[in-house]
């Protein structure tokens, strides 16, 4: 008898919140379009634990479209990357980041934002930027039905008023100020918070201090879990390298040795090959050649 082959289980906020509680951490990629979502999806084919979740996070303002700041991605575009997703990303939990502006000028304009990041974009959930000055907006959010991530720590979206990518908690008041706004987030009802760029004594403390799953990157391994822009891990981005990139692959660098050896085949006209070719039979190419001839002109 043949048994249906099993599609892997969509990723929930429930098995996070388990995963938290039985101490096996969550694994989290960005994904910025059809290839890269679709990446994330085959990791729950061909094994048991894929990556659970994936972010179209607004560092694809640098990774997938060339900006020089997370700051000129508008929410249109946003909506855009996350439609080409979740085309291809069914099995894990997607996120969207909630791009800049759309949090800050009314809580009806980010409840709005957010809904059309769920019902154009298809994501599972959105992802804010704050602490305790954006808890009220976070409360609204989820409110409205949409599950939020927090993002505490070094938010780059205040790059320009924090003069760059600062590691943030590594003063009495900075670490204060982050715990501060990780309670308020948590009591908000943010499901999960994102900390960035912080020493991992404090990402360990933080970790012990909430109930729900933390998400590092650049906050130690004690975290629930980690993230990393997938275009950082595979080593095919290169503008800049923050001090947390790990890069589990070359993937820019085959990439170039592949265009190159391209060009290189065509130029020698060694591509394309017989065998690359559609062959017909040289006596039926003289009577092709011929036909055509008595048809010219
Ligand atoms: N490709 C990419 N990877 C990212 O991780 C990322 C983005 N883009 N865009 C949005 C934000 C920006 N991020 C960044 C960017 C740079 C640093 C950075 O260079 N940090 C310094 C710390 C400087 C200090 O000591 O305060 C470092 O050396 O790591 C950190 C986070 C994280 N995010
Ligand atoms: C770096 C991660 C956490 C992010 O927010 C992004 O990719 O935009
Ligand atoms: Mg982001």
């Amino acid at each position: 008898m043949s048994k249906a082959v099993e599609r892997p289980r969509k990723v929930t906020i429930a098995k996070l919140n388990k995963m938290r509680r039985q101490n096996h951490p969550i694994t989290v990629l960005t994904a910025y379009d059809y290839p890269t979502g679709l990446t994330i999806e085959k990791t729950h084919h061909n094994h048991l634990n894929g990556i659970d979740i994936a972010l179209v996070g607004d560092s694809l303002a640098f990774t997938a479209l060339g900006y020089s700041s997370t700051s000129q991605l508008t929410l249109d575009e946003m909506i855009h990357h996350c439609k080409a997703v979740t085309r291809a990303a069914t099995t894990p939990f997607v996120v969207a980041d909630m791009p800049f502006g759309t949090i800050g000028v009314s809580d009806e304009e980010s409840v709005r934002a957010a809904l059309r990041l769920v019902q154009e974009g298809g994501v599972d959930a959105v992802k804010i930027e704050g602490g305790l000055k954006q808890a009220k907006t976070i409360e609204k959010v989820v409110d409205a039905g949409v599950p939020v991530i927090a993002h505490a720590g070094l938010q780059p979206q205040r790059a320009t008023q924090t003069s760059g990518f600062r590691v943030q908690g590594k003063t009495p008041k900075s670490a204060l100020s982050i715990v501060q706004d990780v309670k308020a987030v948590e009591k908000a009802g943010a499901f999960a918070i994102l900390l960035e760029a912080i020493p991992p004594n404090l990402g360990k403390f933080l970790t012990e201090m909430v109930q729900i799953p933390t998400i590092g990157i650049g906050a130690g391994n004690s975290t629930s879990g980690q993230v990393l822009v997938q275009p950082d891990m595979l080593g095919s981005f290169d503008a800049f390298k923050p001090k947390f990139v790990r890069e589990f692959g070359n993937v820019g660098k085959v990439t170039m040795e592949a265009l190159d050896a391209y060009a290189e085949a065509v130029r020698s006209r060694e591509f394309p090959s017989i065998h690359e070719s559609y062959n017909i039979e040289d006596t039926q190419w003289r009577e092709i050649e011929e036909f055509i001839r008595s048809h010219e002109n």
